[in-house]
């Protein structure tokens, strides 16, 4: 049981946690969306509001170096489980460089099959980091050389949103060169189908299944528009779609002789690349579920179908996986749970698993007095509607203070990131502007009932939506002297604000040099009156000392 505390008794009105996701600080306030959006609430928290930074890249939430930029899973599981876990991209890296991914029961098996078949990756094919890299999957293709396997089928989704947004050909070009060099008269391996990442496969959350069945007539099926290579359809594909970036672009089939090269078939073994779960979830349900009803796959090849981890530690999806996930426990939704604290966690359908599943250690269950609640999100390109249902999600918030059920309340805002995701910079403060509106109207309802409310992101995103120069840190041109657009998070840190109508004026926050998202729990639970859990890091509230 998490222990009370004796030197305060805990705010007496309700506690709200609320995410803006892609939310950073920028350091330079050129390209910033933040920078340049109106937010006369998020102004005034900075004018008056206890805040400090918080670290929310790199090793600070379990990723391989700190070159490497944060994201919604690493965030959102720091914050909920309140500690820091090695990470599913360092995870896999690591398995690769000790060997232990290929002595594992789950490569075994899918090699065996593969020599009697074909071996197929599914992945979203860069550097990212994000979901999956790319270094990966060539260490894949030789190890399944040298044990035996005959013939090897890629099937890539084109990334531009954890990269930059035009980079495909960066990753397609060499790759199709070393599997080139890498095959022989006894190994034939080449990219056999593809398709950009928010076009097909990689949907999360049932946001859009029929961007799901798009991937599954591609890389199953072989259906689709045919070209000779994937470098060849990436260049057809934009030159038919002009100013389509990378995730967009539409799916493609590789073929010879009009025949598709990589269809899957009865007897394959298939291996979904990507090592985080919510965009991975689908696709490997309609590989692995007899009774499928998401939509017509009209083929169910039975495949030997392995995840680079297990996705969701509940449903046990998939059961078969190389890399064993990060051992998540003691989140504070669990331990909130054992002390009788009801807990309300909303947001809109785009971030929903972020504030339940990835903030309860990728688990898709429930503890005991937790409620979600789901706003749908509209499926439409977000740069057309920046507001997203940040509205919607604030009017749930603010019903469910006002209706006193609930002791911690948590939200996601999803516009600063989806919108952000874009590239587009006049929707990107658009979006921004709309978190700071359904912000103002949170914080009414907290005051309105005596609480306080902790306000933060997951990552950066919408600080930056210009790739910044590496020396000069001003924004980068392309050829015609327009900026160059960004569409991935950044490295910046994330603002933590301590927004406080208890009536308790000693309630503060402390800036520590290492303070990072995992601090947030233990600064929750202190909150609350509740000591630490053990295993959180630390809290940074301060009592007026
Ligand atoms: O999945 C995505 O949309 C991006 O790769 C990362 O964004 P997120 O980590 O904010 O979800
Ligand atoms: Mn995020
Ligand atoms: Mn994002």
């Amino acid at each position: 049981m998490l222990k009370k505390l004796d030197s305060f008794a805990g705010v007496a009105g309700p506690l709200v946690v609320v995410v803006m996701d892609g939310y950073g600080l920028p350091e330079n306030p050129v390209g910033s969306a933040i920078a340049e959006a109106r937010q006369p609430n998020l102004d005034r928290l900075f004018a008056s509001s206890p805040h400090i930074r918080l670290r929310a890249h790199g090793t600070a939430v379990g990723m391989p170096s700190d070159d490497d930029m944060g994201n919604s899973e690493v965030g959102h599981n720091a914050i909920g489980a309140g500690q820091v876990y090695a990470q599913g991209a360092a995870l896999v890296a690591n398995a690769i460089a000790e060997g232990t991914i290929w002595a594992g029961q789950a490569w075994q098996e899918i090699v065996g099959a593969a020599r009697s078949g074909v071996l197929h990756f599914i992945g979203l094919f860069s550097d990212g980091n994000v979901h999956s890299h790319i270094d990966h999957l060539r260490a894949m293709v030789e190890r399944a050389k040298a044990e035996g396997v005959k013939t090897v089928r890629i099937h890539v989704l084109l990334d531009g949103r954890d990269v930059p947004e035009t980079s495909a050909l960066d990753y397609v070009v060499p790759f199709e060169a070393f599997l080139a060099g890498i095959s022989d008269a006894g190994f034939d391996a080449r990219i056999a189908s593809g398709g950009g990442r928010q076009n097909i496969t990689m949907d999360r959350y049932d946001a859009n299944w029929p961007m799901v069945e798009r991937g599954w007539r591609t890389h199953v099926l072989g259906e689709g528009p045919q070209f000779a290579s994937a470098s060849a359809a990436v260049e057809a594909l934009r030159a038919q779609y002009p100013g389509t970036i990378d995730q967009d672009l539409p799916p493609f089939v590789i073929a010879a002789d009009g025949k598709p090269l990589g269809s899957i078939e009865d007897g394959d073994a298939v291996v979904f690349f990507n090592f985080r779960g919510d965009r991975a979830l689908e696709i490997t349900r309609a590989f692995v579920e007899a009774d499928f009803d998401k939509f017509d796959r009209v083929r169910h090849p039975r495949v030997t179908y392995a995840g680079m981890l297990q996705y969701d530690g509940d449903l046990h999806l998939p059961e078969r996986f190389l890399v064993p996930p990060p051992a998540i426990r003691d989140t504070s939704g669990e331990w909130f749970s054992k002390a009788g604290i009801t807990q309300f966690a909303c947001s809109e359908t785009q971030k929903f698993g972020h504030v339940t599943y990835f903030w309860n250690g990728n688990r898709s269950g429930k503890f005991d007095g937790e409620t979600y609640l789901e706003v749908p999100s509209d499926v439409v390109p977000f740069e057309q509607r920046p507001w997203m249902k940040a509205a919607e999600i604030a009017d749930a918030m603010v019903a469910a203070i006002a209706s006193g059920q609930y002791k911690v309340l948590r939200c996601n805002f999803a516009n600063g990131d989806m919108v952000g995701h874009t590239g587009n910079f006049r929707a990107a403060t658009m979006a921004v502007e709309a978190v700071d509106l359904a912000l103002g109207r949170v914080l009414k309802a907290v005051e309105a009932a005596g609480g306080v409310a902790l306000i933060t992101a997951d990552h950066g995103n919408a600080d930056e939506m210009f790739e910044l120069d590496k020396k000069s840190k001003q924004p980068a041109r392309n050829a015609d002297g327009s900026f160059k657009a960004k569409t991935a998070h950044t490295l910046n840190p994330v603002p933590l604000i301590l927004f406080n109508a208890s009536g308790d004026a000693r309630l503060g926050l402390r800036q520590t040099a290492d303070a990072g998202l995992s601090n947030i729990a233990a600064t929750v639970a202190n909150l609350l009156g509740f000591d630490k859990h053990p295993a959180w890091d630390e809290s940074l509230l301060t009592l007026g000392e």
